[in-house]
């Protein structure tokens, strides 16, 4: 039989099954042919040795977007960029960085404990045509796994929710973080692209090291929360000087633990339920910010004395008067108590959504009620000092790219003897102009610590001499009060001193020789 007359059989062999089953689905009652279908897939699933599972995009009455076809999407595209041959490119907003992730129709393998998985993406395209609201819905796009019957056990107990576990933390690498303010009761939302991180912070070293092993400690211990009964949140007290980068370590705190940033301003807050409303509506994974704390509210329930000061500016610009009208009316208003923000801090609804952070930043820690910053609410106390050595190296490196010079120990010399603050520091190395190289700006902070240094001295010096007059005035008001005082005794008293004791000269007594 030659090659055409095999292919013409061939093609009458399935136009007659085409039509047979045409016929079939025609014909015979919709009832007869779901028990075939189903007896006909038993009778596969006898041969068949694979097991096969399914996860749709869209699921629910609602059709919402199943969570686990996204953290199942995140976590083959992880694997896929090696693997698959047709890859669909994906670039989060303002992220250097493409996503990809397998294309529709494509298939990839995975290995868990040595088990091969067999993974495909599949798209099933509505047959008919026709005008839909929510075109996405009807490419009815899913995952399918396929693996051997034998292994049914440990896909289902464990291999699943390890994709589903590891596809979140990928996904929560690669999205892009936010930094949230409030406006009264609502957050608004811009891209947190703050690049500050633990490797750029200027502190000593030890110090970031304690403070980096705290966080990997809470951001792993959401078992060691539910162990003892606690909310998997923590509370950190940032104090310190102006400019000694109580922001910076926020945002390194963020990036290093990849959460998002609540920035809580208490002042346009109104009162302690609109406080309950913005902190509900906060997610995990995020880290809420109080900032200067002290200056926010009163929050020992007083409100702050009014301006009592006439102010010319004001009066000669009516438009900033009304805003600073307005302000003072909104900071009025406000009345977030110090039980709203400890209820806050620690509430029974503040355990809603886990693994937060919640950071209070002051300038003046001596000026907060105990109750606010005791250990259990405030479980850290970092202290944000003025620049270190170890910290001007850090800023060496950052702003000049030099691990060492002859000029460092000199620096070191005047940073252990004056207070600068980092901020003040990075200033003073920032080159302001192609012409100014790396032996210049050190030269330049020499100089400004110096005249840190001078006028401390200046200062003691001023202060012990305004001490020397004050004492010496106190001195001489005394011999003054004293005088009247002993004149004011009776001769009688003064000869009977004299010869109970010996001379008296000037109301003083002296030492009988
Ligand atoms: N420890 C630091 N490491 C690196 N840079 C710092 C550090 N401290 C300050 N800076 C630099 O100084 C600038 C101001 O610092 P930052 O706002 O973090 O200080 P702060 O302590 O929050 O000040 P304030 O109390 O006034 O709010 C930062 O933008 C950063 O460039």
């Amino acid at each position: 039989m030659s090659v055409v007359e095999m292919l013409t059989q061939l093609g009458s062999a399935i136009g007659g099954l085409l039509l047979a089953w045409a016929m079939f689905e025609r014909y015979f009652p919709l009832q007869l042919r779901r028990y075939v279908d189903r007896y006909g897939q038993k009778l596969v699933g006898l041969f068949y040795p694979y097991l096969q599972i399914t996860f749709h995009e869209y699921t629910g009455d609602r059709f919402r977007r199943s969570e686990v076809y996204s953290a199942i999407q995140s976590y083959l595209s992880a694997n896929s960029s090696e693997r698959a041959q047709r890859l669909m490119a994906d670039a989060v907003k303002g992220n250097q960085s493409v996503i990809l992730t397998m294309d529709d129709h494509e298939e990839i393998t995975d290995d868990f404990n040595g088990i091969q998985i067999w993974w495909a993406s599949r798209k099933n395209i509505p047959k008919t045509q026709s005008f839909s609201f929510y075109p996405e819905l009807d490419d009815r796009r899913y995952f399918r796994l396929t693996v051997h019957r034998r292994y049914r056990d440990i896909i289902t107990k464990s291999y699943i929710d390890y994709v589903v576990k590891e596809g979140n933390e990928i996904a929560i690498k690669n999205r892009q973080r936010k930094l949230y303010t409030n406006n009264s009761s609502k957050w608004n939302h811009v891209v947190f692209e703050h690049p500050a991180t633990f490797d750029t912070l200027a502190m000593a070293t030890k110090k970031k090291q304690e403070v980096k092993n705290d966080l990997i400690k809470f951001s792993k211990g959401k078992d060691y929360y539910t162990k003892i009964g606690k909310a998997w949140k923590r509370g950190y007290l940032l104090y310190g000087p102006p400019g000694t980068g109580k922001s910076t370590m926020i945002a390194a705190m963020a990036n290093f633990l990849n959460y998002d940033v609540y920035d809580l301003e208490l002042t346009t807050v109104k009162d302690n339920s609109e406080l309950r409303k913005l902190l509900i509506q906060t997610t995990g994974k995020s880290i809420i910010v109080i900032e200067d704390i002290d200056c926010s509210l009163d929050l020992t329930g007083q409100r702050k004395p009014k301006k009592e000061k006439y102010d010319e500016e004001e009066e000669k610009d009516p438009v900033s008067k009304k805003k600073k009208e307005e302000e003072a009316e909104s900071k009025k208003e406000s009345k977030v108590t110090l039980s709203g923000l400890l209820n806050f801090i620690d509430g029974i609804w503040s355990a809603c959504g886990g693994e937060r952070i919640i950071v209070f930043t002051t300038n003046y820690v001596e000026k907060l009620d105990p109750a606010l910053i005791r250990r259990g609410r405030m479980d850290k106390h970092i202290e944000m000092s003025y620049c270190c050595f170890e910290a001007f190296k850090i800023l060496a490196q950052n702003y000049l790219d030099i691990e060492s010079h002859e000029l460092f120990a000199k620096i070191g010399q005047l940073l252990e003897e004056t207070k600068m603050s980092p901020a003040d520091v990075a200033e003073n190395l920032m080159p302001k102009s192609d012409d100014e190289d790396e032996e210049t700006c050190l030269k330049k902070l020499i100089a400004a610590l110096e005249t840190i240094e001078e006028e401390a001295k200046l200062k003691e010096a001023r202060k012990k001499s305004e001490e020397d007059a004050n004492s010496k005035t106190e001195q001489e008001l005394k011999e003054k009060d004293q005088l009247p005082i002993e004149d004011e005794r009776d001769d009688n008293d003064v000869s009977k001193e004299i010869k109970d004791n010996g001379l008296i000269s000037n109301g003083k007594k002296e030492t009988s020789l």
